[in-house]
């Protein structure tokens, strides 16, 4: 049992999620997602991203992966307490499309970075934070980052204007005395820095990293609905609600969500634990080629699959944070 008042929930469903249907939701079902969490006392909602189609030629995908503030307006009528985050990766974010947050809906943005472009995200986060937005830098793929690298990476950050600096676990493959160290690393040595973290569930470990976090003082701790996100999904947002027993928290509304909207949705497409992604957890790789495991007729051949990743083979690298 976790008691810590100031820890704050940031649901990811919209955005992380996307990542396995393409931000195929309605609007109605983003409306009482943001209804639903609101209910259920969590602080922040993630809806979607707001990076620029025309920085990414060709994609086709729902109006969550590219927020325009109209369209926002229009889906978000009326604020509650609950905040609304977008994420931006390097790159793909056109700076000119962000308004000042008081002619915006959004409260926070969140700036995905792998560790070589900590600089570059902290440009990013100078010029949100001077339009008077909260900021994050999610340190994407931590497990294959060398200690140097990130203690360089600590001194700029600890320069910058940057509210929130997330531990992001983008392969699954940590456990509990992972989030441990980083966590007293990160505390240590950002000391003015409040922390986050986003795991995700390829060794059914999302949840127990997350209070693991939370035990240590993390106060930001990524969560999504039925765990819903990108190949094992993330920590459920029901189980982070009613474990950390803050009065503020009730966990009946996220259940409504399950019920109405999460178990069609999983009728659809396949997130979660399955063992193509437990692999490429263990293995400590990205999960894109489980992607394409699990999309093929050989979706189920794992011994086949897990000779292939443990052959010499080089897997290419992902820039982005899909
Ligand atoms: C920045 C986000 O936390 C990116 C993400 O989902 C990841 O796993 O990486």
């Amino acid at each position: 049992m976790t008691r810590n008042t100031n820890h704050k929930i940031l649901d990811c469903t919209i955005r992380d999620g996307g990542l396995v249907n393409n931000w195929d939701f309605s609007v109605k079902m983003v409306q009482d997602m943001y209804a639903g969490l609101s209910e259920a006392g969590v602080e922040y909602m993630e809806i979607g991203y707001k990076n620029s189609a025309k920085l990414l030629k060709g994609a086709d995908a729902g109006p969550w992966r590219f927020l325009n503030e109209d369209f926002l307006k229009e889906v978000i009528h009326t604020k509650t307490d609950t905040k609304l985050s977008a994420l931006v990766d390097i790159g793909r974010v056109d700076e000119n499309d962000i308004l000042p947050r008081e002619q915006s809906q959004l409260d926070l943005i969140r700036v995905a970075t792998y560790i070589k472009d900590v600089d570059k995200a902290l440009e990013l986060v100078r010029k949100f934070n001077s339009y008077g937005y909260e900021t994050s830098v999610n340190i994407m793929a931590l497990s294959h980052v060398m200690e140097n690298e990130l203690t360089e990476a600590f001194e700029e950050i600890n320069k910058s204007p940057v509210d929130v600096v997330y531990i992001v676990d983008s392969y699954g493959s940590m456990d509990y005395s992972d989030i441990d160290y980083l966590a007293a690393k990160f505390q240590r040595l950002l000391p003015e820095k409040k922390l986050g973290l986003h795991m995700h569930n390829n060794m059914q470990l999302a949840f127990s990293n997350t209070i693991m976090g939370a035990s240590k003082g993390v106060e930001f701790l990524d969560a999504s609905v039925f765990g819903m996100g990108r190949a094992a999904g993330n920590c459920p947002t029901e189980l982070l609600v009613s474990h950390l027993k803050n009065p503020r928290y009730e966990v009946r509304p996220v259940l409504d969500l399950i019920e109405k909207h999460m178990i069609p949705m999983r009728e659809k497409v396949e997130w979660g634990y399955i063992v193509p992604y437990m692999i490429a957890g263990v293995l400590n790789e990205h999960p894109r080629a489980a992607m394409a495991l699990r999309a093929s007729s050989d979706k189920d051949k794992y011994v086949e699959f897990y000779d292939k990743l443990t052959s010499p083979e080089a897997m290419p690298t992902n820039h982005h944070s899909d």
